[in-house]
């Protein structure tokens, strides 16, 4: 095929620690605001984990787990990586998406309460508002000493607990004395997925078969829930797969990925809630899986919603850190999931994929620049497929540029970096010339301009057809940085103030 085949990238070894002592905090973007690891105060920040709360008294089984997982921006390799086997360089950043799964069995504020609530046994509630149980606050705790006749649907076992048999649920309501049906308690649905976009939006799925499906008028997954829903059904399958009881829960999913309208950045909003997602139900599920595992979940949810995808953003929001990588053969892991499943995906060779850390170097300034338009990526990208012409020079060129990133970045050469940007600002801007895609919005031809103006190397990041570019240059250039600043903001353009999200050795 292309240029890339020559000059294999090393796979990162799944387990494999990043290299330590590494400044991967150093901010490079110069602005700090806001900067700095979020979530999970109690642990360095990391790609995919975050923090949980464990209940003895359930065996040690998750009854509530967080995890983050971030943004990202691509350096260079745009539509050249879509081809399987073909590179591109992206970093991690300090937005994220959040994803926390809670155990529904004790989620007692989801329980609606429009019926009347007569004082039975030890469970209390408030008409019209929610119901709570008022034994030990949590209802899937109840002391059976202390214990409340079986009324509504609260059953019993003496000197063990006493739970909750809503809608006759296995995983942990006892099952062995009959359940009055007084009706008091309505059901949660099986999996309730809730998003912050929106204004806020939920979704009620249930299990037929072995599949998921969204309890809609029309069966389709609204777009809000593609993603998330998509990362639900991939780790249910591998759930069944690997035989572990099926659990209720509540999967609440928000990220700082857009701006105060909801207008996202381009910083891969879809990608950090799909790891973000799989990593909380790998936790959630006890699964033990790698970053890799992770990666190639998240992966496989996403083909499943945009097949064309190259999955840098994935990789970016798996690891964390500076990567270097190689896409995939999407086909090919799709074939291999039709017929052996999940868990033989995660076994099975993925022909092209590769996945390098890469120091963040020391000496590079990065800046980010918001032209205020999202971009559709599937349209451009669908575009960019369709256009006519032989894409094969334009891909060779485009992994011999990511190469020469590659090394530079490995140097902390920051000229070299800035000659290699400039490069991959030429290669898109040719291809947008030759198939018309609308790669460079005036914006985007705005950004660039002044970053030349103070001697910056400047780029789309992406996509383009608006989101964000990305301007490099020697931190020392402290004058250059500041005049930046101030002609992005008189042509319109957001600097939107980030820091590099760095890598965590456990996510290695
Ligand atoms: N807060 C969120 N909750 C649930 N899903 C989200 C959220 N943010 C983004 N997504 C998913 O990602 C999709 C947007 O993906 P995309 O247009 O590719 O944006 P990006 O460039 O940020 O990845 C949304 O339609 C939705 O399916
Ligand atoms: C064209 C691409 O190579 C880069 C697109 O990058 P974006 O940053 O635009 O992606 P989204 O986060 O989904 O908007 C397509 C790809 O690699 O899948």
């Amino acid at each position: 095929m292309s240029g890339h085949e020559a000059r294999p990238v090393p796979v990162l070894a799944h387990d494999r620690p990043s290299p330590a002592g590494r400044d991967d905090r150093r901010p490079v973007g110069g602005s700090a605001e806001g900067a700095g690891p979020v979530g999970a105060p109690d642990r360095p920040a990391s790609a995919g984990h975050g923090g949980r709360q464990e209940d003895p008294a359930f065996g040690g089984s998750r009854q509530s787990v967080t995890c983050r997982a971030p943004g990202k921006l691509f350096i260079a390799g745009e539509y050249a990586v879509v081809e399987p086997g073909n590179l591109a360089v992206l970093t991690a950043v300090d937005r994220y998406a959040t994803a926390t799964v809670t155990a529904a069995d004790i989620d007692a504020t989801s329980h609606r309460a429009e019926e009347a609530a007569p004082a039975t046994g030890r469970v209390a509630r408030t008409p019209g508002i929610i119901q709570r149980s008022d034994i030990d606050s949590t209802a899937s705790r109840h002391r059976a000493e202390e214990l409340a006749p079986a009324t509504g649907r609260v059953t019993s076992t003496p000197g063990t607990t006493l739970r909750s048999d809503i809608d006759g649920t296995v995983s942990w309501h006892r099952t062995d004395e009959p359940a009055p049906t007084t009706g008091h308690v309505i059901p949660l649905p099986e999996i309730t997925l809730r998003s912050d976009l929106d204004g806020g939006v939920s979704l009620a799925c249930r299990r037929e078969g072995d599949r998921l499906v969204p309890a809609t008028p029309d069966g389709a997954v609204p777009a809000a829930f593609a993603y998330v829903f998509a990362a639900v059904s991939i780790l249910d399958r591998l759930r069944t797969e690997r035989g572990i009881t099926a659990r209720r829960y509540v999967l609440a999913v928000s990220t700082d990925l857009s701006d105060v309208d909801g207008r996202k950045y381009g910083l891969g909003s879809s990608a950090a809630v799909t790891v973000a997602t799989v990593a909380a139900l790998a936790r959630f599920h006890e699964l033990e899986l790698s970053a890799m595992d992770r990666y190639r979940l998240a992966m496989l949810a996403t083909i499943t919603v945009a097949p064309r995808a190259s999955g840098g953003d994935v990789a970016a929001a798996t690891w964390g850190g500076w990567l270097a990588y190689g896409s995939p053969d999407r086909g090919l892991v799709a074939e291999t999931v039709a017929r052996g499943g999940v868990g033989a995906a995660l076994r099975a060779p993925w022909p092209g994929l590769s996945v390098r850390p890469l120091p963040t170097p020391p000496g590079l300034a990065l800046r980010v620049g918001w032209t205020g338009s999202p971009a559709s990526t599937p349209a451009l990208v669908g575009a960019a497929t369709r256009a006519r012409g032989d894409r094969t020079v334009f891909n060779a060129r485009s992994n011999d540029c990511v190469q020469r990133l590659t090394t530079a970045v490995d140097a902390g050469d920051v000229p070299a970096i800035r000659a290699e940007i400039d490069c991959a600002r030429e290669l898109l801007l040719g291809l947008d010339e030759t198939a018309q895609l609308g790669i460079m919005t005036p914006r985007l031809h705005a950004l660039c301009a002044a970053a030349a103006a103070v001697g910056a190397a400047a780029k789309p990041s992406g996509a383009g057809g608006g989101d964000c570019g990305i301007a490099v240059i020697e931190n020392t250039s402290t004058a250059a940085l500041a005049e930046l600043t101030d002609r992005w903001v008189a042509a319109g353009i957001r600097p939107l103030p980030l820091r590099i999200h760095p890598r965590a050795e456990e996510d290695s």
